[in-house]
């Protein structure tokens, strides 16, 4: 099985052994970057390992700003940070439904990529809380629009991939579109291009409220949808996302963001 390093329009795949870290570093020495993240109700628990871990691993070097958004601003414990990096803590209401919590984030995002953002950062990520950094995510994923590969999805067939198959929910995608299956735990690109998916899925997201749906895979599907007809400028292998229950680990030589092992029932609740 040969593991592609460029998509059929040509963005790179990023793998370990793609790039030359020394030289990217170089290119990003005044690059500054925003990690955005949720930890909503019984998710703070997630965040200070979130934190720590992203202190050791994410874009270690750069100017880095946390952009944390919780209904318990006074319960965060922050970690110890680097110079240059700031954490800003931002109150969000929290919605009964876990996946409301999940939608709710492209809404936030539809604001801050337009009213804050701009001014404070260049390239945004965002991120699932329940995740660690477990080794080097540094300047090779910054983008113009950057998305992760689902680590159960890297080797299957597109007629298996989750997509949203009901034509009435604006997330639909037909049969045969679509080039690989995302996972919404990490994306990013540049702040404007951030705007402009997190616009179009928010919108996406009430239009179907309206009708009384909600897609398969909440906001997920949106961001898929939205990146089979806005292609990504870089796409991440699933070194970037990979969970240690998945099958096929030994071709994943760099586990580098590891999803953290969660009772779902318990958490959501
Ligand atoms: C294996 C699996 O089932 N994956 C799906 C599941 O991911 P996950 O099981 O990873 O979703 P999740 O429970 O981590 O929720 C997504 C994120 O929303 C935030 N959050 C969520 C609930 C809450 O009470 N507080 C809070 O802060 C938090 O940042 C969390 O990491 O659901 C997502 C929701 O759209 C996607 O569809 C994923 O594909
Ligand atoms: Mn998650």
């Amino acid at each position: 099985m040969a593991l592609n390093v460029l998509t059929p329009w040509l963005a790179p795949i990023i793998w370990d052994g793609t790039y030359d870290i020394d030289i990217l570093d170089n290119q990003h020495n005044s690059t500054r970057i925003g990690l955005f993240v949720f930890a909503v109700k019984k998710y703070i628990r997630f965040l200070l390992p979130f934190l720590e871990s992203a202190e050791r691993y994410f874009m270690v070097g750069h100017n880095v700003t946390y952009y944390v958004f919780t209904d318990k601003v006074n319960e965060v414990v922050k970690p110890k940070m680097a110079d240059g990096h700031i954490l800003q803590l931002h109150d969000v209401v929290a919605d009964q439904r876990w996946q409301d919590v999940s939608m709710r984030r492209m809404e936030i995002l539809t604001v801050f990529t337009k009213e804050h953002m701009p001014n404070e950062i260049d390239y945004l990520v965002c991120a699932d809380v329940d995740m660690v950094f477990n080794d080097h995510v540094g300047v090779e994923i910054l983008g113009d629009l950057v998305a992760t590969i689902h680590p159960a999805y890297f080797l299957s067939e597109k007629g298996a991939f989750t997509y949203e198959r009901r034509p009435i929910s604006t997330a639909y995608i037909p049969h045969g579109h679509g080039d690989f299956y995302y996972m919404a735990a990490l994306y990013g690109g540049k702040v404007d291009e951030i705007y402009k998916l997190s616009m179009a899925c928010q919108k996406g997201i009430v239009e179907d409220k309206k009708k009384n749906i909600e897609a398969v895979w909440q906001e997920e599907s949106h961001l898929n949808r939205y990146l089979v007809y806005n292609k990504p400028t870089k796409v991440l292998s699933p070194e970037y996302l990979w969970d240690t229950i998945l099958p096929n680990g030994e071709l994943i030589k760099k586990k580098r963001f590891l999803a953290v092992h969660k009772n779902h029932k318990e958490v959501r609740n």
